[in-house]
């Protein structure tokens, strides 16, 4: 799974608060320092105040002192007059409203006069006069209440009397309100809620403004703020939790008579941190609020202007690109308002989806033609075999359900390969082309013409229609392909052969109809004439004929070729002038199979390579085997087939049989027929000039049925031209043949070349043939073709011409 990502609002926001964070910490430190400093000030006030107030109360016990300094000076107080001393000390009271009261005390305590009547005679118990007596100073006592008129609280002191000897008289005491340090405070102007008070030195709450029942008066104040101020044996200031359970700030101050007494009195001034800290707490408050605010209108501004700016335009970019991913129409937001990264962001898309859309077309051209390519002949653009088979598998499967005919027609080119040969393959591509278009042209627009490779076409007919008009259409083919065709500067004009299958009755598959087409093509071939319907019997004579290849394969390797040889013979003396080897195949299974059946197979199959040079070698070694005999030395004729003799290596074949088997050259005679040479004429005359190089005899079998041109003729380098057995066998009973082997007869003669007279079988043809002069004869008038060893025989002991019983 892939992490949850942020969005952009979410980064936008972050990044507003990182840039708020610097302002907000300087709110925040400003805070802080706005509270230290609050509290600074608010400590230096209230240690200001307690300095202060004490420098008050020591003011205020100064002038009590030097009251009853003046007063220890007065004849009352010196003659320790009773009523008098009243009298002076109620005045004074009266006139000083920090003196609750003025006593005078002998030296054994015992109150003589006082201002204000008290509770007691005596006071030589209280701590201030004692103290002024013993020490013999000024001394302070102990917090007391007074109970003079109302109760308040009060703080007592001892002036010693002395004589003028030095002696102590008395002690002259005065009783001092606190109550004037609330005035005082208040001139202070603290804050609200600051707290004053006094405790005597064991921290006793002594006074306390404002009032408060938390503290009261005459009780220890908190033990943590007196240990934390040390007993306020020196001034200074204590932070501590107060009673009511806030932090409070307070200054202390003590009270002392002189320098090196202790104190008698502690002054204390608080106030509570969360006042001092209020203003400032109310700024930073304000301060905080403010950037609150500020931050919520950056982060809403940041969120409409990322909106507007970022997020929606993105959105709509992402919403192009995946309209544009789905094939289906996008467009781009245009506002001109939009950032320039976006902007070029958009230009970048629009720039990627013009150069995606340019590959995407280049592809799907390419894979087009791609496609093209896999399924139609580069050169013609005609569908291919594949396509082909496709096609006709598919209009198979709609025709069948309608139980509706198909026809497949195959046709191959006659003698494409010569043209090729001569013209050139240039030449050759273009006859193809202009075939494949006329073929197209005879057919309708729905049929499908294929090339399937070379010089062979084939078409799927959709709707052939009855017998009759499919025959006429295959007639219509031919007729057009046999039109004349212009290649280059040629004229050319080619024929061809074509089979035709039926679906279903010729199979139900386009291999099948494909495959019987081919045999019914192969049928019209071997007719020669133009086209042909498959027959279910066609089959049948492939498969045999397939055997036969299959055994023709095996048939070297397992010596079952061998030579017949039949004698030439010299009319004018009726000798064995040579021999033509003619092969035989000893079949296992089907006995002695004639060349006529298997010859062509190996020339199809090209098997007759192999075999020829075998033939030609077997032959030369025969003719050698018995001239060491001792038999005559006769020459000794091989037949060619097309193929060796195109083979091109057929002179080194030649050379090296002529080598092994050490037959003179000029005892080889090779029998080429005239189409073979006639293919192609200026190649034949070249091969034949190599051949003749050899020093062997050339000759032209079957002459007279081919097309041979008297001017080529002339320049065939041959010796010899053999009188088809066509024309012999009329020559008694039909003028016309023995006006061509007449015919024959003299141009060879004029060109200076021999004649042989082929298929000789009667004393007639042999008389007609002595007349016209012909050279010799061949046939079974003389001899069939005879196995070696019979060959050896008849030429150890031939017969006579004249005496050979006629054949027929
Ligand atoms: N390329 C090669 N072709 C060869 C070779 N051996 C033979 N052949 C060709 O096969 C064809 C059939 O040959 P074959 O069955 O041997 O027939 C030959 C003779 O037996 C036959 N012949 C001869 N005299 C008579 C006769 O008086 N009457 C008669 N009915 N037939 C006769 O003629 C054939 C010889 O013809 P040709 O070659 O034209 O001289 C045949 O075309 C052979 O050429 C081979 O090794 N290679």
């Amino acid at each position: 799974m892939s992490p949850r990502r942020a969005s952009i609002r979410s980064y936008l926001a972050l990044l507003t608060l990182v840039a708020v964070l610097p302002a907000l910490a300087l709110i925040v430190h400003g805070g802080l320092r706005q509270r230290d400093e609050a509290i600074a000030q608010a400590q230096n006030q209230l240690r200001i105040l307690a300095g202060s107030l004490v420098e008050s109360q020591l003011g205020t016990i100064k002038a009590a002192r030097q009251t009853l300094q003046t007063l220890a000076l007065t004849p009352a107080v010196q003659q320790q007059n009773a009523a008098n001393c009243s009298r002076l000390f109620q005045a004074v009271v009266k006139q000083t409203p920090a003196l609750l009261n003025i006593a005078l005390c002998d030296k054994g305590g015992r109150v003589l006069a006082a201002a204000r009547p008290l509770e007691t005679r005596y006071l030589a118990d209280r701590k201030h006069v004692r103290d002024a007596l013993r020490l013999n100073r000024f001394a302070a006592g102990e917090f007391l209440f007074t109970r003079l008129g109302h109760t308040e609280p009060a703080f007592a002191y001892a002036l010693p009397l002395r004589d003028s000897q030095g002696q102590t008289r008395g002690v002259l005491t005065a009783v001092l309100r606190l109550s004037d340090f609330a005035s005082l405070l208040q001139q202070a102007r603290l804050p609200d809620a600051s707290f004053m008070a006094v405790t005597d030195h064991q921290g006793t709450r002594l006074f306390f403004h404002p009032p408060n029942p938390a503290n009261p008066i005459g009780r220890p104040i908190a033990p943590t703020t007196w240990q934390a101020a040390g007993q306020a044996q020196e001034a200074g200031q204590v932070s501590v939790i107060a009673s009511n359970g806030r932090r409070t700030l307070m200054a202390y101050h003590p009270v002392r008579l002189a320098p090196d007494e202790p104190p008698h009195l502690v002054i204390w001034v608080g106030i509570a941190e969360q006042r001092i800290l209020a203003q400032a707490n109310r700024q930073w408050q304000y301060g905080l609020s403010l950037m609150v605010l500020v931050t919520l209108l950056a982060l809403l501004s940041a969120r409409q202007l990322g909106l507007k700016l970022l997020v929606r335009p993105l959105a709509l970019l992402a919403q192009a690109a995946e309209e544009f991913g789905h094939g289906r129409p996008w467009r781009l937001p245009r506002t001109g308002r939009q950032p320039l990264e976006l902007e070029r962001l958009a230009d970048s898309f629009e720039h990627m989806v013009l150069h995606l859309q340019q590959s995407q077309q280049q592809q799907q051209q390419s894979e087009e033609r791609l496609r093209h390519l896999a399924t139609h002949d580069e050169l013609t653009g005609l569908a291919n075999r594949r396509l082909l088979h496709e096609r006709l598998e598919q209009v198979i499967s709609t025709r069948s359900q309608r139980q509706q005919r198909v026809a497949v027609l195959l046709l191959d080119l006659d003698r494409f390969q010569f043209i090729n040969d001569s013209l050139g393959h240039n030449q050759g591509d273009a006859l193809l082309c202009q075939i494949g278009a006329r073929l197209r042209q005879c057919v309708q627009p729905e049929d499908t013409v294929c090339r399937l490779g070379g010089d062979e076409f084939a078409l799927v007919l959709n709707d052939p229609g009855p017998g009759d008009s499919l025959t006429s259409l295959a007639g219509q083919l031919l007729e057009r392909i046999s039109q004349s065709c212009t290649i280059g500067n040629h004229h050319v004009t080619v024929t061809a052969s074509l089979g035709i299958s039926l679906y279903p009755a010729d199979g139900g598959d386009s291999i099948s109809l494909l495959r019987n087409a081919d045999l019914a093509m192969y049928q019209a071939k071997q007719r020669g004439n133009g086209f042909a319907f498959y027959r279910a019997e066609m089959n049948r004579h492939a498969l045999k004929i397939l055997e036969l290849e299959n055994d023709l394969r095996h048939a070297l390797e397992r010596r079952e070729l061998l030579l017949h040889y039949q004698p030439k013979v010299e009319l004018a003396r009726g000798r064995i002038i040579g021999c033509e080897a003619l092969l035989r195949w000893q079949h296992p299974q089907r006995g002695l199979v004639s060349p006529a059946d298997f010859i062509p197979l190996a020339e199809e199959t090209g098997l007759i390579v192999p075999i020829g040079a075998w033939a030609l070698l077997e032959a030369c070694n025969q003719a050698m085997q018995w001239q060491q005999q001792g038999l005559p030395a006769i020459g000794m004729a091989v037949n060619l087939s097309s193929r060796q003799f195109r083979s091109g290596d057929l002179p080194t074949a030649v050379a090296a049989a002529l080598r092994h088997s050490a037959l003179p050259a000029s005892r080889l005679e090779l029998e080429l027929t005239e189409s073979m040479v006639m293919d192609d004429p200026a190649g034949a005359v070249q091969t034949m000039q190599q051949l003749k190089g050899c020093g062997l005899q050339l000759s032209l079998d079957d002459f007279g049925t081919g097309y041979s041109s008297l001017n080529y003729l002339r320049h065939f380098p041959v010796d010899c031209l053999k009188i088809d057995a066509s024309f012999i066998r009329d020559v008694d009973r039909d003028p016309s043949a023995a006006a061509v082997v007449t015919s024959i007869i003299d141009i060879a003669q004029n060109l200076g070349l021999t004649t042989i007279a082929e298929g000789v079988e009667t004393h007639a043809q042999l008389t007609f043939l002595r007349r016209c002069q012909c050279d010799a004869l061949q046939g079974y008038l003389y001899s069939r073709p005879l196995p070696a060893a019979d060959f050896a025989q008849l030429l150890a002991r031939p017969p006579a011409l004249a005496h050979l019983a006629a054949r027929t």
